[in-house]
């Protein structure tokens, strides 16, 4: 494993060297969000996926299925399509000590033919996998799990494979494909019901930054009247590991990227899934990985801060993943950490414009780590299995 410094550096150079073994910067032990444990769900199981978030005010009506949801006592076996780039790498980390997953095929064209030196329970080395080979491995029943950790646009060829297979093992998908597709289970624990996702077998697992602002809004959801703003700032891995203009660190030294500034993929995401209009404008900054989203809410009615802390408080109460705090958090803070931090509540003297500050590690909870959440659902394992979170 390479030191932070090193790590770093390779992978801020602009042509990303490829070849390395992994190319995330280590971040050492892995801190965790401490949480309350809250009781089992009962009337808010029952609810559509949409009116959860329509009542997504306190207390909790969707807490985490936790041990209720530990049947699955044998291992899962694995297949990860994009092992090689950020979010793969993330992923292979967090397999590597969970109890239950066995990884067992990792494809990647660069990389093909070499070992992989970052997962120790069994020998495995990358493949270049296509469609029609991952189809075959399904049928021959040698996964149950598959992994798509591919740009936007690459993964529809493998999902149409493994259909026209009948395949039954669960897919993932880590990339905007079917984020908007119904038939799809859009993977968000906290805020759809975890019961679909248990019993889901196509998982679209949401976008990093739509991931931070819909956790970051929904505290606050019935009070919103009119548009929401989010300012997002990104480190340069949710750019990809693919050189381009949004992860150039030369350009990033002395400046941030404005991109996308109307019409992003995310400002789309968050309002279809909150069925509510928000602006979102994103940025990249010159570090690794971590966003802070900085967003403003105004409010139909009069609160206090206090009022508001609370709310969010009761509305993420057991979720160990959620982190309610006074303070503003900063991005420092999440780097390398599973959860999302909300905090910083300010109101304004009217009393009826909010704004607030979420931390989300692009690669965890925006992306690896909310993966597996979501396998972990959907496979019979405890909702935290290998997730540090206390
Ligand atoms: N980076 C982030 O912060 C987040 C990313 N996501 C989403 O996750 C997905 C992966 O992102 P990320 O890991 O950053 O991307 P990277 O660019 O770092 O990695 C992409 C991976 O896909 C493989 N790949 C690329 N093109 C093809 C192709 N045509 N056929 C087969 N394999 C291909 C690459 O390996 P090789 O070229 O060796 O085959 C590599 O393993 C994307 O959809 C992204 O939008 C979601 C949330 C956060
Ligand atoms: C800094 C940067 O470029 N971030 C990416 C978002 C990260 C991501 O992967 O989002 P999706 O999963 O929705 O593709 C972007 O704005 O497209």
């Amino acid at each position: 494993m390479l030191s932070g410094v090193s790590m770093a550096s390779r992978a801020g150079a602009r042509h990303v060297v490829r070849r390395s073994a992994s190319i995330l910067p280590s971040l050492g032990p892995i801190r965790c969000l401490a949480g309350r444990q809250n009781s089992l769900p009962t009337a808010g199981l029952a609810m559509s996926q949409r009116r959860l978030y329509a009542i997504a005010t306190n207390p909790n009506p969707n807490p985490p299925l936790g041990k209720k949801n530990a049947a699955n006592e044998t291992p899962s076996r694995i297949g990860l399509i994009g092992a090689r780039g950020y979010t793969g790498q993330a992923l292979i980390e967090l397999l590597n000590e969970h109890p239950n997953m066995d990884l067992q095929h990792v494809s990647s064209r660069e990389l093909a033919g070499q070992e992989l030196k970052e997962y120790t329970k069994r020998k495995i080395v990358y493949e270049t996998l296509s469609p029609e080979d991952v189809a075959q491995l399904d049928k021959d029943g040698k996964v149950d799990c598959w992994i798509m950790a591919l740009p936007n646009g690459v993964c529809k060829p493998y999902v149409e494979a493994l259909d026209q297979g009948n395949s039954k093992s669960l897919i993932v998908d880590l990339s905007a494909d079917f984020r908007f597709d119904d038939k799809w289970t859009y993977g968000l624990p906290e805020l759809v019901k975890r019961s679909d996702i248990a019993q889901s077998r196509r998982i679209a697992n949401p976008g990093c930054y739509a991931t931070g602002a819909q956790i970051g809004l929904s505290g606050a959801l019935d009070l919103i009247e009119g548009t929401p703003v989010i300012f997002g700032l990104s480190g340069y891995s949710g750019a990809g590991s693919k050189p381009n203009a949004r992860n150039n660190v030369e350009v990033l030294k002395n400046a941030i990227i404005p991109y996308s500034l109307t019409s992003h993929i995310h400002e789309r995401e968050i309002s279809h899934r909150l069925n509510h209009q928000v602006s979102f404008m994103p940025h990249v900054a010159g570090w690794f990985r971590g966003i802070t989203l900085t967003i403003n809410i105004p409010l139909r009615k009069e609160v206090t801060s206090r009022e508001i802390t609370q709310m969010y408080q009761d509305r993420y109460a057991g979720e160990k993943l959620i982190k309610v705090v006074g303070e503003a958090p900063l991005v420092s803070a999440i780097m390398g950490r599973h959860g999302v931090e909300i905090g910083g509540f300010s109101v304004d003297p009217s009393g009826k414009r909010l704004v607030c500050v979420a931390t989300i590690d692009n690669l965890a909870k925006g992306a690896a780590t909310q993966c597996l959440q979501n396998m972990n659902l959907a496979l019979g394992y405890a909702e935290y299995e290998g997730i540090p979170v206390m």
